[in-house]
């Protein structure tokens, strides 16, 4: 995969109550399984506040608004990525997300058009989700502005002319379950059965 990565891992778990990332699903937490999905990415970052987590062969990069919320992390990570490899694509994930798979990135990447500086992939519901997804580094003064403008939504950081979206049927076949998020322990509880 030759885009950059970054996971997203300075929430507090307030639904879930205890922290998520560290949360186990089949012997792994829930942090390492969002990063084996990205273990291919060149350039792997940890957007957390410093000591949190130690993940081996992800760097860690503190927010630059702590506790301002996704979208400011993408700001972090957008930074980070431009500063260490020059302008170009962002794999940005939420550490809930257990059931990304590489297959997942690479659908999303190969969506990708010349006029694109975000991919989203559409959830069942049709609802684009912004924390499974590809932004580029171009979209740096747009993201800024609207954290200046007291934005905090990550939804906002993709401007609808220029991205693109991966329908359900498209995933459905290549990683079902990539959309799956935990946000509180029943939904923790439900992932690991529907394996059974
Ligand atoms: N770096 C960073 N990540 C954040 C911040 N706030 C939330 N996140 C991450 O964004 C992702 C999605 O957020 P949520 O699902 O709401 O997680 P959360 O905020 O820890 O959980 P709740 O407290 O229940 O809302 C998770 O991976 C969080 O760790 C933040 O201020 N900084
Ligand atoms: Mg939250």
């Amino acid at each position: 995969m030759p885009f950059a990565a970054a996971i997203t891992a300075g929430g507090q778990s307030r639904r879930f109550g205890s922290d998520k990332a560290a949360a186990r699903l089949e012997g792994r937490t829930l942090l390492e399984h969002v990063a084996a999905s990205l273990a291919g990415c060149p350039l792997r970052l940890l957007i957390a506040p410093p000591g949190r987590y130690a993940l081996p062969g992800w760097q860690g990069v503190p927010d630059t608004r702590p506790g301002e919320g996704p979208l400011a992390a993408l700001e972090a990570a957008l930074q980070a990525a431009q500063a260490e490899v020059g302008p170009g694509w962002l794999a940005f994930a939420g550490v809930d997300m257990p059931r990304l798979t590489p297959r997942y990135w690479e659908t999303l990447a190969r969506a990708r058009t010349p006029d694109a500086l975000a991919v989203l992939a559409l959830d069942a519901e049709g609802r684009p989700q912004p924390l499974a997804a590809l932004y580029h580094t171009d979209l740096l003064p747009h993201v800024t502005a609207r954290l200046e403008a007291g934005e905090r939504r990550l939804r906002a950081a993709a401007r609808p002319e220029s991205t693109v979206v991966v329908p359900p049927h498209v995933l459905e076949a290549v990683s079902p379950d990539a959309l799956r998020n935990v946000n509180t322990p029943a939904d923790l509880a439900a992932l690991g059965k529907a394996e059974q």
